[in-house]
């Protein structure tokens, strides 16, 4: 046969030019000078080897040689696993991190798959091998056989790009995994009030804050009802300022943005800080106030926090007198507070050192040099009894109203809790809600406690607005809707316009007639007092005129005396 013969042709071939290869390196050995002979054979085997120099592999095991658990195999691992998924692998391991919600793929022994950088291919190869080794024991005088497993990643790529990959590659592989562990990782819920820890204290933290729990409130800037141009002006407030490391740097100032969120009770200010640390997967670190027996343990507080955290203090006016700053008057009037040494913690009659000047500092970050961003929240439902020192720019930058439940809020409501956009009940929520005083917390219970069903919980609402604008009286109203509202009641035929609203109708008119009668009643009021007043006039007149009359009289009788 042809074929085989040929094949039979090659292989003799090849087996005599290997024999000759053989022939002509060891005489070339044993001719040339040894020097001559190694130059040669090291300028061959670069020729020879040229394809396997030009790719470089960097083995990264999951134990060193100490048997410490390697991190950078860990980060490589974490990144991998974000770029499993989309691979075009066949084979994936699945698994859950702990305490995340994201499920994690991983790749399986042998498997490989291609990465690429800034233009740049690179092959990851995920290996285990085992080794064996045994061990003599004395006590039972035998040896003791041990399997060893040694899992480890090969990175191969263009010996060329060695640089490259110190440089830029790794370096983007590290951050990346940061970022991706981070963006899975449970987040947590700290606390400075004793009794509250779980038990559970993490290292950083060890002697002021313990860890409640791992933070999992559902509150999402999707749940939160408020006006839709607020909620996307703080969304980027928050994106700009997470972004702006560089800036804060090149400005000087530390990385920290001061938020208040004020408002009367059940606007959302909770479910508010909810949102933001989700937004950001930020922790959360919860300062119970009235807990913090001085500025130093305040201080200390701050500097064990975390970077990328949230740091809370709720119902700042409630925890702190801030409103008798003035009692005690001095240089810096704003920065004293009755009872407190501005030197330093002078202990109240409460027990408490804590003074306004402590949480200044706190705020304004002094020691807050720690890298990585933080912002702290404060809430109350009284911004004007806060002190003017803590509401500033630089403190407390933005400032944030929850307010009443406006229509675009109690839309966001019925979506989230009923799941429709539209009911025909909902105009006449539209045209009533801004005008009573509900929170967006009242209108949850009413949607809530309707099973689901939407007529019933829409018509709640609307049975709920009507009962309250019967309590609403006309200084309630803006000047805006106060005018209208008195027009159209004056001018008769308009008040037609406002059937459909009979409680409120009667409600506003018994208002206007009030303020009516008032005005009238004052204005007689005034009117009489003139009067009374030129009366008095009139008489102060005829009885100065009557003083002149007189005068004159004893004048004239002066003169005929004379004559
Ligand atoms: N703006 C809102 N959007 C969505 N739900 C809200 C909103 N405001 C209140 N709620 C609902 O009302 C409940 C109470 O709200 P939350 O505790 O956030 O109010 P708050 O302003 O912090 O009240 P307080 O001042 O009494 O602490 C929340 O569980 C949430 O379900």
């Amino acid at each position: 046969m042809p074929g085989g013969m040929g094949s039979f042709f090659d292989w003799r071939s090849m087996g005599s030019l290997y024999a000759t290869l053989m022939f002509v390196r060891t005489a070339l050995r044993e001719l040339l000078p040894p020097e001559i002979y190694y130059f040669l054979k090291t300028h061959f085997s670069r020729i020879f080897n040229f394809h396997r120099r030009n790719t470089l592999t960097i083995q990264i095991e999951e134990y060193d040689n100490g048997n410490f658990m390697n991190d950078i195999f860990t980060s490589i691992q974490t990144y991998l696993s974000s770029k499993c998924f989309s691979s075009s692998t066949n084979v994936l391991k699945l698994s859950r991190l702990r305490n995340s919600q994201t499920l994690n793929y991983n790749m399986v022994p042998n498997q490989t798959l291609t990465d690429t950088f800034e233009g740049v291919k690179f092959k990851w190869t995920f290996l285990v091998s085992s080794t064996e080794s045994s061990t003599f024991r004395r006590s039972s005088s035998s040896y003791e056989n041990s399997t060893k497993i040694n899992r480890y990643f090969e990175l191969c790529f263009d010996e060329k790009k060695k640089e490259f990959v110190h440089g830029k590659y790794l370096p983007y592989v590290m951050r990346q995994a940061d970022e991706y562990k981070f963006k899975n990782r449970g987040k947590l819920l700290y606390t400075n009030s004793a009794g509250e820890g779980s038990g559970h204290v993490s290292a950083h933290s060890s002697s002021v804050w313990s860890q409640v729990s791992y933070f999992k409130h559902p509150s999402t800037f999707d749940t939160i009802a408020i006006d839709p141009v607020l909620k996307e002006e703080i969304k980027g407030d928050l994106e700009k300022f997470v972004s702006r490391k560089d800036y804060y740097t090149r400005v000087g100032r530390s990385w920290k943005r001061g938020y208040l969120l004020y408002g009367p009770p059940g606007t959302g200010k909770t479910s508010m800080i909810a949102a933001i640390a989700n937004f950001l997967e930020f922790d959360i670190y919860d300062i119970e106030l009235t807990a913090v027996k001085s500025n130093s343990q305040l201080r200390k507080l701050l500097i064990a926090t975390t970077s990328k955290s949230v740091i809370v203090i709720e119902d700042i006016d409630c925890s702190l007198d801030l409103s008798n700053r003035n009692v005690k008057q001095n240089v810096y009037p704003s920065e004293n507070k009755v009872g407190m040494n501005f030197q330093g913690d002078t202990t109240t009659s409460t027990g408490s050192s804590l003074s306004l000047s402590g949480l200044l500092n706190f705020v304004d970050g002094l020691w807050s040099s720690c890298s990585g961003e933080r912002l702290i929240i404060f809430t109350t439902n009284h911004k004007e009894k806060l002190d003017p020192a803590l509401l500033r720019p630089g403190r407390m930058d933005k400032h944030i109203n929850l307010s009443f439940c406006g229509y675009s809020a109690f839309k966001i409501l019925v979506k989230n809790y009923l799941l429709i956009e539209e009911h025909e009940k909902m105009k006449e929520v539209e045209e009533l809600i801004e005008l009573v005083k509900m929170t967006p917390a009242d209108v949850a219970e009413f949607l809530m406690s309707c099973d689901d069903d939407a007529e019933v919980g829409v018509t709640n609402v609307v049975k709920e607005v009507k009962k309250r604008l019967k309590l609403i009286s006309i200084e309630d109203l803006n000047d805006e809707m106060r005018k209208k509202v008195t027009l159209l009641i004056k001018e008769e035929q308009e008040i037609e316009e406002l059937d459909g609203h009979e409680e409120m109708k009667q409600g506003l008119l018994r208002d206007v007639k009030q303020e009516m009668e008032k005005q009238a009643k004052e204005e007689e009021e005034e009117e009489e007092e003139e009067e009374e007043e030129e009366e008095e006039e009139e008489e102060e007149e005829e009885e100065e005129e009557e003083e002149e009359e007189e005068e004159e009289e004893e004048e004239e009788e002066c003169r005929r005396q004379r004559l």
